[in-house]
């Protein structure tokens, strides 16, 4: 519950549960995609790429801090993506997947959850994509974004 005693995102997602099965959605619509598919099948992707990209996700939204505290940093996440040279095509395939790993998990289909799913994705891509140009660097202790239904927490 957040202070006002509405829900967070995360709980109106379905908690950890939900995420894991969103991000196991979403991961197998970026291997299904011809283009998203080829970042996601080199030989050093993390074992642990679902429950990871869950942590995340929830984390951000709302849920208990995992990711922070035993997975990785916003840094870790911004360098992961970054210097990859012009990959706009990449980030728009990646949230139409989320949107359709959002039916495929069953997410709840309300329209208020839905829109700030979308709002925090296209803003999630548009800020992993601002670090894509070649040498871009990626500044160090990056805060973890916070996405609450008023959008980005300052
Ligand atoms: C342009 C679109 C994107 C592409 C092509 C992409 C690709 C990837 C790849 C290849 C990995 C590494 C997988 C591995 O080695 O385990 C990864 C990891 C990850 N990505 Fe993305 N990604 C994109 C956008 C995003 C966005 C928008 C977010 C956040 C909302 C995100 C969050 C993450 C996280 C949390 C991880 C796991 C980091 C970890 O293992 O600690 N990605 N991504």
């Amino acid at each position: 519950m957040t202070a006002a005693g509405r829900p967070s995102v995360y709980d109106a997602v379905g908690g950890e549960d939900a995420f894991l099965a969103l991000a196991r959605a979403h991961h197998r619509r970026c291997l299904a995609d011809p283009e998203l598919e080829h970042p996601f099948s080199g030989p050093d992707q993390h074992p642990q790429h679902v429950e990871r990209l869950a942590a995340y996700w929830a984390e951000v939204l709302g849920g208990p801090a995992r990711y922070s505290r035993g997975c990785a940093d916003q840094t870790h996440v911004l360098w992961l993506h970054s210097g990859n040279g012009e990959i706009d095509d990449l980030g728009r395939r990646f949230l139409a997947c989320f949107l359709l790993a959002l039916d495929d998990a069953g997410v709840p289909d309300d329209p208020e959850l839905r829109a700030c799913l979308r709002a925090y994705m296209e803003w999630a891509v548009a800020d992993v994509l601002a670090y894509s140009p070649p040498g871009a660097e990626v500044p160090a202790g990056a805060a973890m974004p916070r996405w609450t239904w008023d959008g980005l927490s300052a």
